[in-house]
């Protein structure tokens, strides 16, 4: 039987990627790109195609960052398909970001440099702001949006007698002391990137725990250092070209710094190919380079605890009750008591 795999964000960088190597893994695969913007979509539908001539992809419009557009994909969905084998959430923003150059070079000359070349620990700030459904930016688009649509989605990939996958894209920049329980949506900090992150770690863990027993089984990768769009944004893309040698130099000491998005799409093309019982829950699956070039992957046990992530999970469904209420007296005020 043919498998369904949705990516979001797959029409870029490490998405992309992944797209591509999993139409080679297997040619008899349903595709289906589900991007914010269709233009871009639509281009990486042809890119992939040149490559891939018979391939089945579809395209699905999905701004993750918007509750109403991850109600409407997911309506889509639900009519498209009857059940749905990998969600791979890869969309992600850092929008803003800000290097410390003072941390930077003192990291240089420290201890700590290996893993300051890993995490970007001490190095990286981000101006967020609040999005048209009054919630902050990065946490809707890196963790909630994703969220919602496996709620939605829940008839798919929950009890269908098939089991079924999400795959998260975390990254080694999660960290917990960038998150704090009682601002989940990281409204008064400067990492918002880190915080969503290490919560998209703690809500996989929530996930296996709660769903794992209907067949949903959650798991968590990092791409490593990936020259994207998404890097781009934190450095010209000519500074990156100029310094590359001092990447793959880097690499010899941090296996980390994949670089390229085929490189970084290792972990969730591997994750592709295992029996999801053979997973560990509490692990985050890296996408490593060595400094020959070989890619392979790492899992290493993330920093988190049962009860805070089952606090997040209770706080996010909370969350999502709020919101779900709003859009429904929003469409009450709109359209009065007429079923839609
Ligand atoms: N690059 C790196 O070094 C690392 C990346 N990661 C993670 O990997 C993932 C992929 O990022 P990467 O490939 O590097 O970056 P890119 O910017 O190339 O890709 C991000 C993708 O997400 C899409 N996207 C962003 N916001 C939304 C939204 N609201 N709704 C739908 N799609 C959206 C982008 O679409 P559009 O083109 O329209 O903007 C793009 O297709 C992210 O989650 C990122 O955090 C983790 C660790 C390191
Ligand atoms: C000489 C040299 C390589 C300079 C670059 C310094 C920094 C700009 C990078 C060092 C570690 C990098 C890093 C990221 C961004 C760029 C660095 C801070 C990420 C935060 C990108 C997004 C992620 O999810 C994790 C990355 C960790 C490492």
């Amino acid at each position: 039987m043919e498998k369904v795999v949705i990516v979001t964000g797959a029409n870029s960088g490490v998405g992309l990627a992944l797209c591509e190597r999993l139409l080679t893994e297997d040619s008899q695969l349903r595709l289906c790109l589900a991007c914010r913007n269709m233009q871009r979509a639509q281009a990486a539908r042809s890119a992939l195609l040149t490559s891939h001539n018979n391939a089945n992809i579809d395209l699905l419009h999905l701004d993750v960052g918007s509750v109403e557009s991850v109600l409407a994909a997911a309506q889509e969905v639900k009519a498209r398909y009857n059940r749905i084998d990998f969600l791979y959430l890869n969309a992600g923003i850092m929008p803003n970001p800000q290097i410390d150059f003072k941390a930077f070079f003192k990291g240089l000359f420290s201890k700590n440099v290996i893993n300051m070349f890993a995490t970007a620990e001490g190095l990286l700030s981000q101006q967020d702001r609040l999005n048209s459904d009054g919630l902050q930016e990065v946490f809707a688009t890196n963790l909630f949006g994703h969220f919602l649509l496996i709620r939605e989605l829940e008839p798919l990939l929950c009890g269908t007698g098939d089991t079924s996958r999400v795959v998260w894209s975390s990254s080694s920049n999660a960290r917990r002391s960038a998150f704090n329980i009682d601002d989940m949506q990281h409204s008064s900090g400067t990492e918002p990137y880190s915080s969503s992150k290490y919560a998209v770690d703690l809500l996989s863990l929530a996930l296996n725990r709660h769903k794992n027993n209907q067949g949903l089984f959650s798991s968590v990768i990092c791409p490593g250092l990936v020259m994207t769009n998404l890097t781009y944004g934190i450095l010209p893309s000519f500074f990156w070209t100029l310094i590359m040698p001092i990447m793959w130099l880097i690499r010899i000491f941090t296996n980390t710094f994949t670089l390229t998005p085929y490189n970084g799409a290792e972990a969730q093309h591997w994750l592709f190919l295992q029996k999801p019982e053979s997973l560990d829950p509490r692990a985050k699956y890296h996408s490593l380079t060595s400094g020959l070039g070989k890619n392979y992957v790492e899992s290493r046990q993330m920093d988190i605890d049962d009860e805070m992530s089952d606090v997040l999970y209770s706080n996010i469904i909370e969350l999502e009750q709020e919101v779900r209420s709003k859009v429904s007296k929003a469409n009450t005020a709109k359209y009065g008591n007429r079923e839609r």
